[in-house]
């Protein structure tokens, strides 16, 4: 390969899924969750790691072998991973939010904030929660509330009225403490599977 080619691959494996530096605004005072020690996006709380949006070169650096902790991923190819994330960017509204261990450019925690577009609440737009998963090595850090945190504030930077989410409910207690609430009458999680559960 030659240099500018090799500028041209770098170029791309660092092309972000979504700007930046919407995290770099998030006020970690507006969360109601407590961190102790006082951590936040822009200050992680070590300098090997990073709060920053999925970038293509990911695929390298474990993120599919991290969100196999969550739930079955398949086995996708490089191919398919960086088609999936060319759609991503295309049709917007998807910010994957990656935490970096740079010691070791290994993907260890991340959250999804999906942003659907409505005609009601004067063409409000509505936050969802998905895929938040921490690496079984650093779980118990923080960095589980670091991770939702910072997508549950960029949800309230984007203008979204609400963000919403489902979890198991061993974890209501975890999400109750960073501001997430159970509404009377209104918490029901309903499903229609077209396929079998792979698991
Ligand atoms: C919307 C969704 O995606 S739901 C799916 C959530 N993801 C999963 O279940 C995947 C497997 N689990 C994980 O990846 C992690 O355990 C996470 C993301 C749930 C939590 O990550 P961690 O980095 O361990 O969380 P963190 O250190 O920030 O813990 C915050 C608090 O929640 C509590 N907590 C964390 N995980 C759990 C749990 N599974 N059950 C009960 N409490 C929990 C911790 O004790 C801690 O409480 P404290 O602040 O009073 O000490």
């Amino acid at each position: 390969m030659g240099m500018e080619t090799h500028k041209t691959e770098d170029r791309h494996q660092s092309e972000y899924l979504y700007r930046p530096d919407i995290l770099q605004k998030l006020d970690f005072n507006k969360s109601p969750a407590v961190f102790n020690p006082r951590i936040s996006t822009v200050n992680p709380g070590a300098d090997w790691m990073v709060v920053r949006p999925l970038q293509r070169g990911d695929f390298d650096k474990g993120f599919l072998q991290l969100l196999s902790q969550l739930t079955s991923t398949g086995s996708i190819t490089r191919k398919q991973f960086d088609e999936r994330f060319t759609q991503m960017k295309i049709s917007g509204g998807h910010y994957v939010t990656v935490i970096e261990d740079k010691r070791s450019s290994k993907i260890i925690a991340a959250a999804t904030l999906t942003v659907e577009q409505k005609f009601i609440h004067n063409c409000s737009l509505r936050g969802r929660l998905e895929d938040v998963v921490v690496n079984d090595t650093y779980r118990g850090k923080q960095l589980g509330k670091l991770i939702v945190v910072t997508v549950s504030l960029l949800a309230q930077e984007l203008g979204c009225y609400k963000m919403s989410l489902d979890c198991k409910d061993k974890l209501i207690k975890f999400y109750e403490s960073l501001g997430y609430k159970l509404e009377p009458g209104n918490s029901n999680a309903m499903n229609m599977r077209f396929e079998e559960d792979p698991s």
